[in-house]
């Protein structure tokens, strides 16, 4: 696995590797205040579900390392820490990962806040968290290629890879080991207007590792499906609602829909830690992105000036049209809202 890491913890601080500049040049920032953190994650320093979530818990540790005075006792730390939570809580709306990773933090304050142990608490967590979700990646890998035929082709779209996670990928987790097991012949990527990940991330991780990807534009994807028959699409997730919705990258809706007219399965690759059980696919907020991302590419201005835009980074897949749901539990295969929670009360994240 040649891909380097999205996030490196080491001597009480962070490093993020700059996704906006990949793959033309690989550059870590160093960040030790947690508002730069929040900064880092809205600009997209950072992004992917996963990933974000891992940050998070690194900018609430990066925020009680800063605090001069300790607090003695959990709601002193909960208050003390209440601008840091709130600025990484308000960073990005749609990863569901993001607000499980600060609700993980406020339980360790709960529990270590009234002593001095509560730096060492988040910083285990934090790594936890970090660490875990590679080896839950490794086992959402090996669940997705086992639905995966020999000598398949196979699409994927934005991307859910280990620059999205803490290590190997969901969707390209799956990738990975259906090719580690002979399955892939080729993987479609779609290159995922307007912050190009599939192009710009997907393509370059694949690549590394010798997996055969070809990249077209997403307008291709009907024309491809109907002239290459890949046996599945394969996606990540930012949130998977109850009623098994899913909200991925603006333009998995649209891939869901070609898939089901072409008979191609679609699959949705996604740790536990995405899943919101509290709502349904309608009510998941989906966030709006700044107009510049559409009007202008890479600085250049390519639409006219004051021209409406509308930018959702993000669109909501009904479950209908979805044949699985892969976490590090196992597969849903055609999820609904039964099957969803059944499947999150058999398996209670530790
Ligand atoms: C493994 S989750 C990756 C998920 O996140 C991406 O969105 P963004 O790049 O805006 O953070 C995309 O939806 C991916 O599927």
């Amino acid at each position: 696995m040649s891909t380097p890491s999205a996030i490196i913890w080491s001597n009480n601080q962070l490093q993020l590797l700059d996704q906006r500049v990949l793959p033309t040049r690989c550059e870590y920032r160093q960040y030790d205040d947690p508002f730069a953190v929040a900064d880092a994650i809205r600009a997209m320093v950072v992004r992917g579900a996963p990933a974000i979530g891992i940050t998070a818990a690194y900018g609430i540790l990066l925020a009680a390392q800063k605090l001069t005075t300790s607090p003695t006792s959990a709601d002193a730390w909960q208050n003390a820490l209440r601008p840091a939570r709130d600025a990484l809580a308000n960073s990005r709306p749609t990863a569901v990962n993001l607000f499980w990773a600060l609700e993980r933090c406020d339980q360790v304050i709960a529990e270590h806040g009234n002593g001095d142990a509560l730096i060492p608490a988040l910083t285990k967590l934090a790594v936890h968290i970090h660490a875990e979700d590679i080896e839950i990646n490794q086992r959402i890998g090996d669940f997705g290629a086992s639905l995966i035929p020999a000598d398949s082709i196979v699409y994927t779209h934005c991307n859910a890879g280990a620059l999205a996670t803490g290590g190997y990928g969901t969707a390209l987790g799956v990738i990975r080991s259906a090719h580690r097991d002979g399955k892939i012949r080729g993987v479609f990527a779609g290159e995922t207007r307007p912050w190009l990940q599939g192009a710009r991330l997907t393509s370059w991780e694949l690549m590394q590792d010798d997996i055969p990807v070809t990249l077209a534009i997403e307008g291709a994807a009907a024309h491809l499906m109907r002239e290459h028959k890949p046996s599945w699409v394969i996606v990540g997730a930012d949130r998977v609602a109850a009623n098994g919705d899913a909200a991925n990258k603006i333009g998995t809706y649209n891939l869901a829909i070609i898939a089901k007219h072409h008979g191609v399965k679609v699959m949705v690759a996604a740790p536990t830690s995405t899943f919101d059980a509290l709502l349904d696919g309608p009510q998941i907020p989906i966030e709006q992105r700044p107009a510049d991302e559409i009007t202008h590419s890479f600085g250049q201005r390519v639409a006219p000036e004051n021209v409406l835009t509308n930018n959702p980074a993000f669109d909501v897949t009904p479950a209908q049209l979805i044949d699985a749901i892969v976490t590090e539990y196992g597969i849903i295969h055609q999820p609904d809202r039964a099957k969803v929670i059944a499947h999150l009360n058999s398996n209670k994240r530790k």
